[in-house]
């Protein structure tokens, strides 16, 4: 198998990574015979960098011709259902930044890529959410694998036990800060989009609690479901060359 990756710094005009455990190297090679490009270490708000700059890579991608884009991250788990180490498809967000103008898509609309006003309520595949049900009960991970909605916060500090408790009346299953920007710029330009929380800690609810999120966990946690979240994304792509529906 032949890989080539490039160094973020030398891609001309390409975000730099500057969070620890992001390597910042993007990957072209197969998966599984199936031609993919990766990028090992993704763009936050927290970092300091414009929304319109995280999200570029999604339209970097449609322009290399990528048709389904998948997004991992890390999440505290407000379902308190949820345990450390589960795996949550995603099937829905909450965009906090978004509530206060920050949408990735603000400003003049390039309509090369898309429409002004695109629809979100179709954002996560649901074709895609079954198959990963399905990969995941064959793969026997259905004991930790869920579904549920993600919500972004800006980051970096970690939720307040006020903010965790009024996000989990909202609907969240999960918080953390990013993916969500680059879901909206994948639709936006028409590429299907299926997308995963790791769940690496529990968010603090209780007033009593003495546990405290913190940077070490979430890559300890991560470390810890690599290899199972290889698996499971890389038999998704499988399948996704088996249908045929992408190609
Ligand atoms: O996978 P991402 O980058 O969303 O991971 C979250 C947000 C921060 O980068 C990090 C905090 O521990 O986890
Ligand atoms: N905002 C946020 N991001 C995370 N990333 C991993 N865990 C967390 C968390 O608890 N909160």
């Amino acid at each position: 198998m032949r890989i080539v990756a490039f160094n973020y710094r030398d891609i001309p005009n390409f975000p730099q990574s500057t969070v620890h455990g992001h390597a910042g190297r993007l990957v072209f090679g197969t998966l599984k015979g199936r031609p993919c490009v990766c990028m090992q270490g993704r763009f936050h708000l927290y970092e300091g960098y414009p929304i319109q700059k995280i999200t570029m890579p999604m339209r970097i991608f449609k322009l290399l011709g990528v048709e389904t884009v998948i997004l991992t991250n890390a999440a505290g788990g407000l379902n308190q259902d949820y345990k450390v180490g589960d795996i949550m498809i995603i099937k829905d967000h909450l965009n906090m930044p978004g509530f206060a103008g920050n949408n990735p898509l603000a400003g003049p609309n390039d309509e090369r890529f898309g429409v002004r006003f695109p629809c979100m309520s179709d954002a996560y595949d649901r074709e895609l959410q079954q198959m990963a049900l399905d990969v995941g009960s064959e793969l026997g991970y259905s004991d930790f694998l869920r579904e549920g909605v993600y919500c972004v916060l800006g980051g970096p500090s970690f939720e307040t036990i006020a903010e965790c408790r009024m996000l989990h009346k909202l609907g969240a299953d999960a918080v953390g800060m990013s993916t969500v920007h680059e879901v909206i710029v994948a639709r936006h330009c028409g590429m299907r989009v299926f997308a995963l929380s790791l769940i690496t800690n529990k968010a603090v609810m209780n007033y009593d609690s003495e546990e405290k999120a913190n940077h070490e966990e979430v890559l300890q946690t991560g470390k810890q479901r690599a290899e199972q979240l290889e698996r499971l994304v890389s038999t998704i792509v499988t399948r996704l060359e088996h249908n045929n529906n992408f190609a």
